[in-house]
């Protein structure tokens, strides 16, 4: 069987900075990825690549065999690949279940998950009817995930999911996330510097330094790999 997502040396450049610099991998429906790496090493570079916010310099990515990057990211959207982001951009006002009616709109005859679902998945039951802006920090974290998996995407990115969330919210997380790749058989892509949030939900973990892969494994051998440990573990 061959992979959902394929990642093809990639590489992003800014002027003169290669933010990516050749990276490769690939993701099966289902699996989680947890992306790491010191800060300015490339992450939220190559998320923006998968979301299709960055045109890759070189390099592709595909999704079940089609092209998927340089397209912009509405079209990614479209493609089935939905990303939130490390603010909390919520619409105000609007309900959860109005944002939830708008994001079904980008589904383009992919997957439907009812709101109830969605919102028992992320474990926000009982809030689709409350502004979003009522919500704690946590719960529109959650809900910013709800909204994503609304467009029924095939690969889910997410970009420092767990920032401010105290560890039991942080668990909840990681358990919503879980729950989303095996249920809804969605890949993921984690960013996050919180290893206790991470480590045990990735199925694999992709560690980058200076813009290109330092090493690739599952968690146990992510946290034995002493040039990891070196260059970011033993400051995590
Ligand atoms: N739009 C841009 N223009 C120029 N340089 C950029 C741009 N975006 C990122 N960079 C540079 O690319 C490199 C990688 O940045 P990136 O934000 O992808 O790293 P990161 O691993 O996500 O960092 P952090 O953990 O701090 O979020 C850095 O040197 C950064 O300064």
């Amino acid at each position: 069987m061959s992979a959902l997502l394929t990642v093809d040396r990639v590489v992003k450049r800014f002027g003169g900075v290669a933010a990516v610099d050749g990276v490769s991998f690939t993701l099966d429906a289902g699996s989680v990825l947890g992306l790491i790496g010191p800060n300015g090493s490339g992450k939220t570079t190559l998320l923006g690549v998968l979301a299709g916010t960055h045109e890759p310099t070189s390099g592709t990515v595909t999704l079940d065999g089609k092209v998927a990057s340089g397209k912009g990211a509405h079209r990614a959207v479209h493609a089935g690949i939905a990303r939130t982001f490390q603010t909390t951009r919520l619409f105000g006002s609007w309900t959860l279940r109005e944002g939830l009616r708008l994001a079904h709109g980008e589904r383009r005859g992919r997957q439907a998950w009812s709101d109830d679902r969605l919102a028992d998945l992320l474990g926000l039951d009982g809030l689709l009817d409350q502004p979003c802006a009522s919500l704690t920090s946590a719960a529109q974290r959650l809900a910013m995930i709800a909204l994503a998996l609304a467009t029924g995407p095939r690969v889910l990115l997410l970009d420092e999911p767990a920032v401010g969330m105290d560890t039991a919210e942080a668990a909840a997380l990681a358990d919503a996330v879980r729950r989303a790749a095996d249920e809804l058989d969605v890949a993921v892509v984690v960013v996050d510097h919180n290893m206790q949030f991470l480590m045990p939900l990735a199925d694999t973990v992709l560690v980058m330094a200076a813009g290109a892969v330092l090493a690739e494994g599952t968690p146990e051998q992510i946290r034995a790999d002493e040039a990891v440990i070196a260059s970011y573990l033993g400051e995590a």
